[in-house]
């Protein structure tokens, strides 16, 4: 089709991979801003850039590598993007999104998408990882939805349900995972808000989600999680609030991007542990598999 990403285009792009490696994902992981070290855990590795994959989208922004790592966690077969797209990059929301339609052509049927977000609630602390139960689609309310345009049945429904977008048990089993590796003191569950960027929010759009609910604000994830959602993957999210938000005139407080991948480096190896613990589970209980 004319964006290039029709479900022929997608086909090929997956065929494609599937014929450079023996690898059968199940589990498809996401790696956010700074989070890209989760690609590192995974043992047996098969590595493509961005640029080497036909039809795939290129890394603009520091801090995402641009790699689809092929691998194993304790065995069991994943594939992680280690740098996603943005709206902020200039891409149409379809290309952004478009990697979700590979891994579900690739046999992926759990997502798990990490990102790196301010933190809105007051209760939060940088470094705090946060379970998003569910989103705010601040782009979406404007029109700017990933499925916005003639809908291919092959992929999913016209009109999808978004009330079950983030899977119950599998937030249960990180909330689970996170106590038995001793990080609930940091392990949060909230809301996700979605702006498009690359503009960090002023403080009274931050005064604003925080009215409206949102517990944490980022760029990315939401986009991804719809179209997983569409064609029929189970999705898993967290997000590591790397900063928070500004919400008083009087703070000198000012996001900046170096905050975020900092944070990202402290605390990812505790994400990687957390993220790698839930993928094993994952098979095990195969009613959640
Ligand atoms: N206040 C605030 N803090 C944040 N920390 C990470 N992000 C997500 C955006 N990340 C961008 C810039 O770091 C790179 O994708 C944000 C955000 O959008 N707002």
């Amino acid at each position: 089709s004319s964006t290039g990403y029709s479900y022929e285009d997608c086909q090929a792009t997956a065929d494609w991979l599937l014929s450079q490696t023996a690898m059968r994902p199940l589990v498809g992981i996401v790696c956010g801003s700074g989070l890209g070290g989760l690609a590192n855990a995974l043992k047996d590795q098969v590595a493509f850039n961005y640029k080497d994959i036909p039809n795939f989208p290129q890394s603009t922004v520091h801090g995402h590598a641009g790699r689809l790592v092929f691998g194993t966690l304790k065995g069991r077969s994943c594939v992680c993007m280690q740098g996603r797209f943005h709206l902020y990059e200039g891409y149409p929301i379809q290309k952004i999104t478009m990697p979700m339609r590979i891994f579900k052509l690739l046999g992926v049927e759990t997502v798990i998408l990490t990102n790196a977000a301010g933190g809105l609630n007051q209760d939060y602390k940088v470094g705090d990882i946060m379970i998003i139960r569910d989103h705010l689609n601040m782009p979406g309310f404007a029109g700017n939805n990933p499925l916005a345009g003639p809908n291919d049945e092959r992929f999913g429904v016209r009109f999808p349900c978004m009330s079950d977008a983030y899977d119950r048990e599998l937030q249960q089993l990180a909330l689970d995972v996170g106590s038995e590796l001793g990080y609930s003191d940091f392990l949060r569950e909230g809301v996700y808000c979605v702006l498009g960027g690359p503009s960090f929010e002023t403080i009274a759009e931050c005064r604003m989600l925080h009215k409206l609910g949102a517990d944490a604000v980022g760029m990315s994830t939401v986009h991804e999680v719809i179209v997983a959602r569409h064609c029929g993957m189970r999705v898993f999210a967290l997000s590591l609030i790397t900063n928070t938000a500004v919400m008083d005139y009087n703070s000198e407080e000012k996001a900046n991007h170096e905050e975020v991948l900092q944070t990202g480096k402290h605390r990812a190896e505790q994400l990687e542990r957390l993220v790698s613990t839930i993928v094993t589970r994952l098979e095990q209980n195969n009613n959640l598999a």
